[in-house]
């Protein structure tokens, strides 16, 4: 930690540089306007693809492809599951930008650069944001292979302090506090269930996605109290994307994949595995695809 006394905005030290945003407002209107150069399209909806389902992005018609390393100042996708390309193109004939691999905290970036790319979306002028992700089944009621539509979340990661809005707030972005209580769409959560029942999907559950750092898995006793706080789900990423898409006006939907059931007995021999999470992601990414375009679909007929 830092000892110095010192005004941490006009005099920063290496330590406070990287607890607080080093992205400013410009620096974002400029890479959206390096982006504009290049592609036509405005978005109005944005996809961030979670560990193995970036399939989502073969619904993009004829799109522009970025690579992260090729785009100034993007951080670059370091987990295997995370192709590391932003992609612009229709669904449908909606505008939309697509992350195909998004950046967690356990890759080492801190939270305001994993979510940098919210607040890129939101100048390009993406108004609703589809997330996903990979995570583990905590309710026992789940099966591997279920799409659980998330209504709520337990943010274990800012119970430690870290939230991708802490430092100087970008008042030009939202305001210094947001209201996290209505982060997940209702509306647009009650759209993805009435789609679900619409195409007879099985497996559709709605609950509660708990957020941890990782890049460890959970201890059973951790599992333990999780559940009894009260979360059917885990995984380590989606909810500082959210934060910070709520904070600057951007509504948002997200689901999980259960790609494992969470280990929750000492006797057992059975361990989470990013393989079998990236299998389970294959065998149902279609399944995510024809979601999300026919969520994307009834927006579209909607609005
Ligand atoms: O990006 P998501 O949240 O889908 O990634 C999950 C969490 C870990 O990165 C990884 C574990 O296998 O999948
Ligand atoms: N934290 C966590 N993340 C996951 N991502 C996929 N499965 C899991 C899991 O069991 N725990």
């Amino acid at each position: 930690m830092c000892d110095k006394n010192h005004n941490t905005i006009t005099d920063p030290c290496e330590h406070h540089l990287t607890a607080s945003n080093q992205y400013t407002y410009g620096d974002i209107e400029e890479l959206a306007n390096y982006l504009k150069e290049r592609v036509s399209i405005q978005p109005q909806i944005g996809i961030i693809c979670g560990t193995g389902l970036g399939a989502v992005t073969e619904l993009l018609a004829d799109p522009t492809i970025f690579d992260y390393k090729d785009i100034p100042k993007f951080p670059v996708s370091t987990v295997p599951g995370h192709a590391g390309r932003l992609l612009f193109g229709h669904i449908d004939g909606t505008p939309v930008i697509s992350m195909q691999g998004r950046f967690h905290f356990f890759e080492g970036y801190p939270l305001w650069m994993c979510t940098m790319p919210v607040r890129l979306m939101k100048l390009l002028g993406v108004t609703t944001l589809i997330l996903s992700n990979a995570a583990g089944g905590i309710n026992p009621s789940f099966n591997v292979g279920d799409i659980m539509l998330i209504k709520d979340h337990i943010n274990f990661v800012g119970f430690a302090g870290h939230n991708p809005l802490r430092g100087p707030n970008e008042d030009k972005f939202g305001a210094r506090f947001v209201a996290v209580n209505d982060a997940y769409s209702r509306e647009l959560l009650r759209e993805a269930k009435a789609v679900a029942q619409g195409l007879g999907m099985k497996g559709v559950q709605e609950g509660v996605y708990a957020c941890i750092g990782g890049p460890s898995f959970e201890t059973v006793a951790e599992l333990k109290l999780m559940h009894q706080l009260g979360a059917d789900a885990v995984g380590m990423s989606t909810v500082h994307e959210v934060i910070t898409a709520r904070h600057c006006g951007i509504k948002c939907f997200a689901l999980s994949l259960i790609t494992n059931m969470c280990v929750m007995d000492y006797e057992s021999d059975e361990k989470p595995d990013h393989l079998e999470i990236l299998t389970v992601g294959k065998e149902r990414e279609n399944d995510v695809k024809i979601l999300v375009k026919n969520i994307i679909l009834r927006l579209a007929k909607i609005n």
